[in-house]
């Protein structure tokens, strides 16, 4: 089976294309095939398969087998395969997630190629337990949490998938490794969650590093930027649009008045295609 090894700032996926449903062993393929020394190397699986209710569904499998509801730069490198490879010859289209429906997706082609993705992300959700947390709360803002014997505030925002956003003095050169895998499992979180570090810089710029829920270490998360950013006006600390920039790059991220929506803008690369034997 021919598969195309794509990324969305270094937070890279396998993508396959052309099954009608998520493969029974989709979990165990995740686990052998994201090894990045027995396997092709890779964060996540994506399937872009069909759908009744938009042009196509994305779905997302994290390298270590588990399904994720919802990925921001798989979705941008979705959109990116599909009119790149003539599946689709509009800029305007629709893919669905699990955790978040139908999504409008804008596309800025230069020669053919899709360059930048726009992406609705749809609404942020806050309420403890809907994210889910185990805090019956209408939002979990700046709330204390113990891990590993040392205390922290969080901020917590579902994109369809949960985020644990801990401000920190320089998120660049935080330990990740130190913190992150026991954020991720704490008893406050009964799905897990992704965990962000993040530092303001200025009302419109904010550093990340992230943890990722079923992935460890990423160079970028298109959620866990929405997450950040939505958290970071929660608190006061950032204007509704800023830029997130992560180890892999940045990421344009609109909180909308309007309408309530996250809006995320960032780009999308196709590396190679293979072959499994
Ligand atoms: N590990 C995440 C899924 C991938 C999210 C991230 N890669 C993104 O770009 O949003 C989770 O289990 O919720």
């Amino acid at each position: 089976m021919e598969f195309t090894k794509m990324n969305g700032l270094g937070n890279d996926f396998i993508v396959w294309f052309g099954h009608q449903d998520l493969p029974s062993d989709a979990s165990e393929l995740a686990v052998r095939l994201c090894d990045r020394h027995f396997g092709i190397g890779a964060d996540g699986l994506v399937y872009i398969l069909p759908s009744e209710k938009a042009d196509f569904c994305m779905r997302i499998i994290n390298s270590d087998g588990s399904e994720a509801e919802q990925c921001g730069n798989a979705i941008r490198c979705a959109a990116k395969y599909v009119y790149d490879r003539k599946h689709i010859n509009r800029e305007q289209i629709t893919i669905e997630t699990l955790g978040a429906g139908v999504q409008q997706v804008e596309l800025t082609v230069e020669n053919g190629l899709v360059r930048m993705v726009k992406v609705d992300m749809g609404e942020p959700i806050l309420e403890g337990l809907k994210i889910p947390t185990t805090l019956d709360l209408s939002s979990v803002i700046n709330e204390p949490i113990e891990a590993g014997g040392s205390g922290f505030r969080f901020t917590a925002v579902s994109m369809g998938n949960p985020h644990c956003v801990i401000y920190v003095e320089d998120a660049p050169s935080f330990d990740l490794e130190a913190w992150g895998s026991k954020l991720e499992c704490h008893p406050l979180f009964p799905k897990k969650t992704n965990v962000e570090f993040a530092t303001v810089r200025s009302r419109k710029h904010i550093d990340m590093r992230v943890w990722e829920r079923g992935a460890g270490p990423t160079l970028a998360c298109g959620t866990g930027a929405c997450a950040t950013l939505v958290a970071s006006v929660l608190n006061g600390y950032s204007d509704r649009h800023a830029i997130v920039s992560l180890k892999g790059g940045d990421l344009d991220i609109e909180w909308s008045e309007d309408d309530n929506h996250i809006y995320m803008t960032g780009p999308a690369e196709i590396v190679y295609e293979g072959r499994l034997f």
